[in-house]
């Protein structure tokens, strides 16, 4: 064992302790602020002031904890292991990655957010949901891991990764109780405002487009050192200074591979931040939207949020009264209810004669112009073991999922592509459209993998993946068309996307979850739950970046990334480096689905039909 790691040493011991005492302390602290406002007294009552004292005494204790950690690795045995260029690449990465973890989301938060201004009774008014708080829910405390690994790594020190391992156990321990704690004071304080009188319902989530003047007015803020600038400069220099003198003495092949994951992980935080792209290339306000599935879930999340960008919106779905109330819902969150309008339609989207009757209803209700924008998002879920279904249950998986989508996009397109003179032009919209007209399908992650106990459904949705890939490439011919004769070509261009998004908490998931086999469930767990409005946000920020195959959270990107065949890339860069990541992560996951769906069978058997 002394071979790995030197017990004897005092600064080990002094560095766990350190490890252990600062979540403790800010805890203690927070808490006592929290119930008795111990900290605001010590300041004269001003909390604002009370919170920047937390924040710089953590932020020392930090640095103290940091500093003895790395007095402790120096004085233990190094081991060849883990000394490798391997290993010294994976340090780089998992430092850059965790820095950029830590760095962005004081970025977002600011000071008071970072450091438990909720306690104090600073709360947020928006919550953050961009990067990196779409990666992870704690990004300070798995940044701040991932730091740790990734020095402990680049010195070669099994003591640091046992030192790391006790880092992660204390912060999990923190997030136990940090988590429902700040969730009660939210909860608190949405309860409050609602008996105080509505405030026209949720607010926006913070983030959004990236123009140039906002990047200018981020540098500014970084150079001239606001409060956020002040700490990101202070962490970027000090690991720095770290790590300078270390880099000359790696091999070529290791700083190569570290600059590849490196950059990899700031491309995907630029993009995030919208850096490659500012223009906005879903424009909604005063455009004409047809949500399929409007009444409810995504559809209804789609609905609201497009109205809050100034889109009409059209809603379809069976159930009258459910889309009665949805159109409600929807409407009061307009940006100019003056000018904004709203509709329902119901119809049975697996008829191929009511997909082309609901469009003719749009049409006239639009003033005779065909809608902009067209969402087949109607889908539904029964989940079951293959033989458990019955061909009629197969059927129909398929006329919701896949042929409800194909006979909308049929007659959509088939409106769309008539030539400018025979369309009305588009005179109700502002701005005038000759702006694209987007075709949206909505998929699901289930179309890049396969799941036991989806043979049901996500063959359905696979399919909808090549409808849209091959009405993608079709498409270009009448968008060229266009640029030989105008008068005979559509008056537009036409831009199809598909969205896969995974779990999202809707009636529909409620409803699919009383059919799914318990291996489905085991299968599944691991990804991420979204509401219908997260996965609506992710969903039209991405079309608003312009992306075509789009994915709403981190497994879904990296599901995609494992098969993006042919399919236009987002990024190139990132989306080329994680398809190459995932085609190893596969080599780890791919057995380990297999085994627990065999071990499923091993353990409880299954019934023949
Ligand atoms: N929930 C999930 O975990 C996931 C869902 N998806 C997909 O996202 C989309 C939305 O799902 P979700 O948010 O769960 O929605 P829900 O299942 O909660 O709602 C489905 C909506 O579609 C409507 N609908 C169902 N059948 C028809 C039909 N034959 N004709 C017209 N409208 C119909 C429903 O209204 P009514 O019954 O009144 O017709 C309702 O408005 C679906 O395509 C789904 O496959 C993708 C990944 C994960
Ligand atoms: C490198 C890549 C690793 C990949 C690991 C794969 C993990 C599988 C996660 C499955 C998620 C399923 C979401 C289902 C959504 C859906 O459509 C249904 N709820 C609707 O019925």
């Amino acid at each position: 064992m002394d071979a790995y790691i030197d017990f004897s040493q005092p600064m080990l011991w002094l560095s766990a302790a350190s490890i252990v005492f600062n979540p403790t302390f800010w805890n203690t602290a927070a808490r006592s602020e929290y119930h008795n406002k111990t900290i605001t007294k010590l300041f004269g009552g001003n909390s604002r002031y009370g919170c920047y004292a937390l924040a710089i005494t953590i932020f020392t204790l930090g640095i103290i904890r940091d500093s003895i950690y790395e007095r402790a690795l120096r004085t233990q045995p190094t081991h060849p292991l883990l000394t490798g260029p391997l290993s010294s690449a994976l340090a780089i990465a998992l430092f850059a990655s965790g820095n950029i973890l830590v760095l962005s989301s004081m970025w977002a938060l600011g000071i008071t957010g970072t450091y438990l201004g909720d306690y104090f009774g600073i709360l947020m008014d928006e919550m953050v949901t961009g990067f990196p708080f779409n990666v992870t829910d704690a990004p300070m405390y798995y940044g701040s891991t991932m730091s740790f690994l990734g020095s402990a790594l680049w010195l070669g020190k099994p003591a640091g990764v046992l030192l790391t391992a006790l880092v992660w156990v204390v912060y999990k321990i923190a997030l136990s109780f940090e988590d429902p704690f700040t969730a009660g004071i939210y909860r608190k304080r949405d309860e409050e405002q609602k008996k105080v009188g509505p405030q026209g319902g949720q607010t926006a989530p913070k983030g959004g487009k990236t123009g140039p003047k906002e990047i200018a007015r981020r540098i500014n803020w970084v150079i001239f050192g606001e409060e956020r600038g002040i700490i990101g400069q202070l962490l970027f220099f000090r690991a720095l200074q770290e790590k300078r003198s270390l880099i000359f003495q790696m091999p070529a092949a290791a700083v190569w591979a570290a600059i590849v994951i490196g950059l990899f992980f700031v491309v995907i935080a630029l993009d995030n931040m919208g850096f490659f792209s500012s223009k906005n290339h879903f424009p909604v306000d005063g455009r004409t939207v047809v949500i399929t599935g409007g009444s409810q879930g995504m559809g209804r999340g789609l609905g609201r949020l497009l109205a809050q960008k100034g889109a009409n919106v059209v809603l379809v779905a069976r159930n009258q009264e459910k889309l009665d109330k949805a159109k409600e819902y929807v409407a009061s969150a307009a940006k100019d209810p003056s000018r904004q309008r709203f509709h329902t339609i119901s119809a049975d989207v697996t008829l191929p004669e009511e997909n082309t009757r609901l469009l003719d209803e749009v049409t006239a209700w639009n003033g005779g112009n065909p809608p902009d924008i067209v969402w087949a998002n109607a889908g539904s879920s029964q989940p079951m073991l293959y033989l458990h279904a019955s061909i009629d249950t197969l059927r129909s998986q398929m006329d919701i999922n896949y042929w409800a989508a194909a006979y909308l996009s049929h007659a959509t397109l088939a409106l769309w592509t008539k030539p400018q003179t025979q369309q009305k032009s588009n005179t109700t919209s502002t701005p005038p459209s000759n702006l694209p007209r987007h075709f949206i399908i909505t998929s699901s992650s289930l179309c890049f993998v396969g799941l036991a106990g989806y043979a049901t459904y996500a063959p359905a949705k696979a399919a909808l993946r090549s409808l849209a890939d091959s009405l993608r490439s079709e498409l270009n011919l009448y968008n060229g068309a266009r640029h030989h004769d105008a008068s005979s070509a559509p008056p537009t261009d036409i831009q199809i996307h598909l969205v896969a998004p995974g779990t999202i908490t809707s009636p529909g998931l409620e409803q699919e979850e009383k059919t799914k086999h318990p291996v489905t469930r085991i299968l599944e767990e691991g990804d991420p739950k979204q509401t219908e409005d997260e996965v609506a946000l992710a969903a039209v920020r991405a079309l608003e970046k312009g992306y075509y195959l789009i994915t709403t959270q981190f497994l879904g990107a990296a599901m995609r990334a494992s098969s993006l065949n042919g399919s236009p890339r987002n990024n190139w860069f990132v989306d080329t480096v994680f398809s190459w990541v995932t085609s190893v992560v596969w080599l780890f996951v791919g057995p380990d689905m297999e085994g627990k769906v065999f071990k499923y069978g091993k353990v409880n058997g299954v019934k023949a039909v």
